[in-house]
C-alpha cells in the first residue's frame, strides 16, 4: 500500500471546512527511528477521528505531536490555526490546558484530590475557579453528580475515566485527544466512555482524535486513519467492526 501524503479526516463527512489540528511535513526521529515520516494531514473541527496501527507505527508519536505535548523534529503542527513551534514553553503549556483535552488508558487523577477538584484542575492550574453552571453540566453528561467528594481509589475504573473525560471537557477544548482509555475498562464501561466522547464530537462540536488497539472501539469514530512505520497508509470512512478489521489485516 502506498503512503498518504494528505488527508481529511471525519469532519469532512459533516460539511465543515474549519480545520481543528493540522500537520504539515511531519517528522520524528530518535537517532535512527523515524517515528513519524512526512506526515501531512488536516483534523476538521467537530469529527470524531481513531488512529489506529500496529504497535512501534507511530500511534503514540503522533498524538504527543499533534497535541503539542511533544516537538517534532521537523514540520508544522497548528492547533485552531496557531503554529505550535512557534509558541514558547509556557504559551504552549497554557494552550495545552485551556483548548486541548487528554484522556489516558491509565486515567492519570491526582489521588489526593476528590473528583470535583479533579474535573476542576485545568481551571484551578490557570488561576480560575470553575463557573457552578459549567461544572454541573459537565459532572451531569458523565454521570458522576453522587461520586463528587470520592478520591480517584474509592472510585470503579470506569468512573475514574468518567472523571478524566470530564477534566477533558471542562474548559471546553476544542480537541480532545485520547490515547487508549478504554483499554482497561470491560466492554459495557467501554461504550460508556466511547458514547461520552461521540457526544462530545456531535452535541458540542468538539474534535476527538482517539488512539486505540480496538476495532469496535475505532468504529464509534467518523473515520480510522491508519499509520505503519510512521506513515499514513489508508483511511477508512464509516467505519464498522468488520472493515476496520479487514483493514488492519492488509497493513
Ligand atoms: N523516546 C523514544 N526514544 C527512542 N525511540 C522511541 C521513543 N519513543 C518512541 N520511539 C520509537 O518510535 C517508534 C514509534 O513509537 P510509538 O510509541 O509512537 O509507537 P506506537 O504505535 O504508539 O506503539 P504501541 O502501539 O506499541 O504503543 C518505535 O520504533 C519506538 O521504539
Amino acid at each position: 500500500m502506498t503512503a498518504m501524503t494528505a488527508g481529511t479526516a471525519a469532519g469532512s463527512a459533516t460539511g465543515s471546512t474549519a480545520v481543528a489540528v493540522s500537520l504539515e511535513s511531519v517528522r520524528k526521529t530518535y537517532g535512527d527511528v523515524r517515528a513519524l515520516d512526512d506526515v501531512t494531514w488536516t483534523f476538521a473541527r467537530g469529527g470524531f477521528t481513531a488512529v489506529m496501527g500496529p504497535s512501534g507505527s507511530g500511534k503514540s508519536t503522533f498524538l504527543h505531536c499533534a497535541s503539542g505535548l511533544d516537538r517534532p523534529t521537523s514540520g508544522t503542527v497548528r492547533v485552531g490555526g496557531v503554529d505550535l513551534g512557534g509558541l514558547g514553553e509556557a504559551k504552549r503549556t497554557r494552550m495545552r490546558r485551556e483548548r486541548i483535552g487528554f484522556v489516558f488508558q491509565s486515567f492519570n487523577l491526582v489521588p489526593s484530590m476528590d473528583v470535583e477538584q479533579n474535573i476542576a484542575l485545568p481551571l484551578l492550574l490557570g488561576g480560575t475557579e470553575p463557573d457552578p453552571a459549567r461544572l454541573a453540566e459537565v459532572v451531569g453528561r458523565v454521570g458522576l453528580a453522587d461520586r463528587l467528594r470520592h478520591r480517584p481509589a474509592e472510585l470503579s475504573g470506569g468512573q475514574q475515566q468518567r472523571a478524566a473525560i470530564a477534566r477533558a471537557l471542562i474548559t471546553r477544548p476544542e480537541v480532545v485527544f485520547a490515547d487508549e482509555p478504554t483499554a482497561a475498562l470491560d466492554p459495557r464501561t467501554s461504550r460508556d466512555v466511547l458514547r461520552l466522547l461521540r457526544e462530545a464530537a456531535d452535541a458540542t462540536g468538539q474534535t476527538i482524535v482517539l488512539v486505540t488497539h480496538d476495532p469496535m472501539a475505532a468504529s464509534w469514530a467518523d473515520s480510522v486513519v491508519f499509520l505503519s512505520r510512521g506513515r499514513i497508509v489508508d483511511e477508512l470512512a464509516s467505519p464498522t467492526v468488520a472493515a476496520v478489521m479487514s483493514r488492519w489485516e492488509s497493513l
